[in-house]
């Protein structure tokens, strides 16, 4: 418990970036643009983005680049996804070298994958997901690129996936889940369409999700998760409804998954930790205004000073 152990956070990552051949590393490697961006964004988080080798960063995260279609890849030589376009952009942007990208064609990539309806398919295989809509506008905002995708169309297919609890789903009638209400909330406040929100339906089913021990859940009846402090956060601070829960609690609840020997941050006390959870738990206090932290932005999820370089720069 007690304060953010944040060298050992710092420590915790960089371990994580070195060890490339263990459990963890293996199940992750399909992700390892996720795990990148998760890693980097902590370290900057925590002021200390400065301790990884950039350039070997970018290498790497080029050779991830498909340049048949535009689109990134989770890892080398694996087929290009839009989770991993997104995280790719990002690294890029928090790094400040966004000049590495064929801008046009990453853009091309992006707007391919939107269908009639306006929804997004994640890759050529077709799945639709709100998911895929958030890394979609997501990254064409950050492109400066929104003019080659059809927004209104984009905006008329996430607002048919709301439902009657304020909550919103994967697909129209999908059930109302904390990670797809972020998506949605997220792409509609970068779209300037929070105004189709009610913020005090969504706002109640929200601050619902804070559970005894001050932690916060994804549905109904399940259990705190520290990665909720993000989903269900962002969302509550985007709607201008985070005063409708306690955030000393939260905050006392992620101090409390800390793994205060070793560093990282575990989804409940007491369970394993991992990059994911770590990122997820730093970035909520960050949103809280947790001392030390760098504010966080929660809709791009990239710190602020990161977000005001992209828009107000002459690039
Ligand atoms: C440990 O079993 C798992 C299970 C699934 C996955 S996953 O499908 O790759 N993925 C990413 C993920 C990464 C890590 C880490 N390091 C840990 C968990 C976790 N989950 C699972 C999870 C988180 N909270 C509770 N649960 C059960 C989310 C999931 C989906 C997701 C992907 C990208 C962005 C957001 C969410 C990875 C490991
Ligand atoms: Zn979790």
């Amino acid at each position: 418990m007690g304060e953010l152990k944040v060298d050992k956070h710092v420590q915790y990552i960089l371990s994580v970036e070195k060890k490339k051949d263990s459990f963890e590393a293996l199940v992750m490697e399909h992700l390892r643009m996720n795990g990148a961006y998760w890693g980097l964004t902590t370290l900057d988080l925590l002021q200390n983005v400065a301790s990884v080798d950039q350039e070997e960063v970018i290498s790497w995260l080029m050779s991830c680049w498909d340049r048949e279609s535009g689109g990134f890849a989770g890892a080398i030589g694996l087929d290009p996804h839009l989770l991993y376009t997104l995280s790719a952009v990002q690294i890029l942007a928090l790094l400040n070298r966004l000049d590495v990208l064929d801008i046009e064609m990453i853009s091309e990539y992006v707007a391919g994958l939107q269908n009639e309806d306006g929804s997004f398919s994640g890759d050529m295989w077709g799945e639709i997901d709100t998911r895929f809509s958030y890394c979609a506008i997501c990254c064409l905002s950050i492109l400066r690129r929104m003019d080659k995708i059809n927004l209104g169309k984009a905006v008329n297919y996430i607002l048919s996936c709301k439902n009657l609890d304020g909550g919103f789903g994967a697909t129209p009638g999908g059930e109302s889940h904390a990670g797809q209400i972020f998506c949605c909330v997220g792409a509609l406040s970068i779209t300037g369409s929070l105004h189709h929100v009610d913020r005090d339906l969504l706002g109640w089913w929200l601050c619902e999700r804070q559970c005894t021990d001050g932690g916060l859940n994804g549905r109904p009846e399940k259990l705190a998760d520290v990665c909720y402090s993000w989903w269900v956060l962002s969302s509550l601070i985007m709607i201008d409804r985070v005063h409708w829960i306690d955030k000393s609690k939260l905050t006392e609840y992620i101090l409390n998954c800390q793994d205060s020997e070793n560093g990282g941050i575990s989804d409940r006390p007491d369970n394993a930790v991992d990059v994911f959870h770590t990122y997820f738990g730093v970035a909520g206090l960050s949103l809280m205004e947790y001392p030390g932290l760098k504010p966080i932005d929660p809709a791009y999820a990239l710190p602020i000073d990161v977000v005001n370089r992209i828009f107000f720069s002459k690039f």
